[in-house]
């Protein structure tokens, strides 16, 4: 008799990068995640830049309605079952256009709730964990969940060796900590979503 094995479900990632930076470490960072999920069955990333967006301004929201860069941006993070945060620190926090781009998707309807996320960082001193921190604050009100453990953060500044000269990433242990965090965004998503 023929087995059959159930397919596992298909994770969507939305990664977004707080950084605008043409050599940016953190979209580094992401490039390699997607890499990276290659080789994870069940995990597909899809980068979304927020770069387009324009600086909220409620006036300019209509009745549930937003400008159209806006509601094509929502209707990623609504679509997604997850996320990858890559979020430089700048002064001790995240940076202003991640901040634009989380306030924009929690206009009501938020559709950042109930969903699963991860978080990476490349900064000077404490390799931005101090903006990690504030992420995870900022998704207690969200409703956003995050994975605890592993963490992430790269000095980039002090060990630029771990990042080519286009700014991706060479370094094989971060590289296998970076697979490690998928892999925790995966089943901890599943979990959250009923699937395991
Ligand atoms: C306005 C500003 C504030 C910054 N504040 C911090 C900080 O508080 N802590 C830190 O580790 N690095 C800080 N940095 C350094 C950046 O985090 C660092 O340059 C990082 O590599 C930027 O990310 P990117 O390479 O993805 O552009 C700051 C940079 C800028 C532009």
């Amino acid at each position: 008799m023929e087995t059959v094995v159930a397919a596992k479900p298909i994770i969507k990632v939305a990664a977004l990068c707080g950084s605008l930076r043409k050599a940016s470490y953190n979209r580094g960072l992401v490039r390699s995640a997607i890499e990276l999920s290659k080789s994870i069955n069940g995990l597909e990333i899809e980068y979304i830049d927020i770069e387009p967006l324009p600086m909220l301004n409620t006036d300019l929201e209509g009745d549930g309605t937003f400008p159209p860069t806006v509601e094509a941006f929502r209707q990623k993070i609504k679509e997604a079952d997850s996320f990858l945060f890559a979020s430089p620190e700048y002064n001790f926090s995240v940076s202003a256009p991640l901040k634009n781009a989380i306030d924009l998707a929690s206009r009501p309807p938020n559709v950042w709730a109930d969903k699963a996320a991860a978080i990476v960082s490349a900064s000077g001193g404490s390799g931005g964990s101090r903006s990690q921190y504030h992420l995870r604050q900022i998704g207690v009100f969200l409703d956003l969940h995050f994975i605890n453990k592993p963490e992430f953060f790269l000095n980039a500044h002090e060990h630029p060796a771990k990042f080519d000269g286009n700014g991706n990433l060479v370094d094989e242990s971060f590289k296998k900590k970076l697979k490690e965090i998928l892999i925790s965004l995966q089943r901890f998503t599943l979990r959250l979503q009923g699937k395991l």
